[in-house]
């Protein structure tokens, strides 16, 4: 294993009595990579990051995190790795402020002045019992416990579903905050897309255990175009010549085209062939992942 690259998936089969949630996944993490895992209900996402952390173990392939098997991490591994889910548990019966200090108290790496800032920003109150919650409280509160102490490797499932918009908006500023120290790497799990696109540089894309894209988002924003021909002459000619095209909508003058491993050079040399004028369209994550799973 690289020094580099910081979990090692290989191969790893995951079976849940007759459903097969990961099928043959392959996947490298490197130091300082913000990864988006995107995929529908069901795509194999959760059960791919609890493999990463140990929670399940593979039926086949190997999983390595910080170049231990995921099986054997001991509580120095656990401790370089901060982890946010959808069911987070918590401890119910203590205060928001005990949950805190309580926590906190395992790590020499905690940082209080984060801890402060974050308490102040989202609107935390301390002295609130950690079971009376609302689930967006909660998420606030697991986010905090899992990035207070500055993990290496920060595991986000789902991580901002519960919160309300303006939360959401302070949680992606406080993680683009985070992407810029360097050597912290984050695996973030979501639906929400148009927030993911923020702060990714790479992107996972799984469908029925799959993965189908591990690519950066530069490469994807590559691979995809989408551009607006207009004809000079007023009139487009029936067949346009372009290869890769996935979708086209037209009329007589105009035409907006979607195409894939196409360079944005020889597009426009065909364009010009065409005597068109093109109007490139970068697309967004969203609409580049509906096209990889369609
Ligand atoms: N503990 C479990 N017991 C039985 N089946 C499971 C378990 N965990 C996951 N599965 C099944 O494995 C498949 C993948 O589930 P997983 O939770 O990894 O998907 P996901 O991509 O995270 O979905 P979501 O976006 O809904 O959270 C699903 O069919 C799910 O029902």
């Amino acid at each position: 294993m690289s020094g580099n690259v910081i979990v090692e998936m290989r191969d790893v089969v995951k079976w849940f009595g007759h459903v097969q949630a990961l099928d043959h996944v392959s996947l490298d993490v490197r130091r300082g990579e913000i990864i988006g895992l995107l995929g529908a209900n069901g795509a194999g996402k959760s059960t791919l990051l609890r493999c990463v952390i140990g929670l399940y173990l593979a039926d086949r392939g190997t999983c390595r995190t910080f170049g231990v098997d995921a099986a054997k991490l001991g509580a120095v591994e656990l401790g370089r790795i901060g982890y946010v889910h959808q069911e987070g548990e918590l401890l119910d019966w203590m205060t928001v402020g005990q949950l805190i200090r309580y926590v906190s108290a395992y790590y020499d790496t905690w940082d209080r002045e984060l801890e402060e800032r974050y308490v102040a920003d989202f609107d935390i109150s301390l002295r609130d019992r950690v079971g009376a919650l609302s689930p967006g409280q909660r998420q606030k509160v697991a986010i905090l416990l899992a990035i207070g102490f500055g993990p290496e490797l920060l595991i986000l499932d789902e991580p901002a579903s519960a919160l309300d918009p303006l939360a959401r908006r302070r949680f992606l500023d406080m993680l683009l905050g985070m992407i810029q120290e360097e050597g912290r790497s984050i695996i973030i799990s979501s639906h929400i897309l148009s927030d993911v696109e923020k702060v990714i540089d790479h992107a996972v894309i799984m469908q029925k255990g799959e993965i189908l894209r591990d690519r950066s988002f530069d490469e994807l924003r590559e691979e995809y175009l989408r551009f607006r021909l207009t004809s000079l002459n007023g009139e487009l000619p029936g067949e346009l010549g372009f290869a890769g095209v996935l979708r086209c909508e037209r009329n007589d003058r105009q035409a907006v085209l979607t195409v894939q491993h196409a360079g944005a050079d020889e597009l426009e040399v065909r364009a010009k062939e065409l005597r068109c004028d093109i109007e490139f369209r970068p697309l967004s994550l969203e609409e580049i992942y509906e096209l990889v799973v369609s």
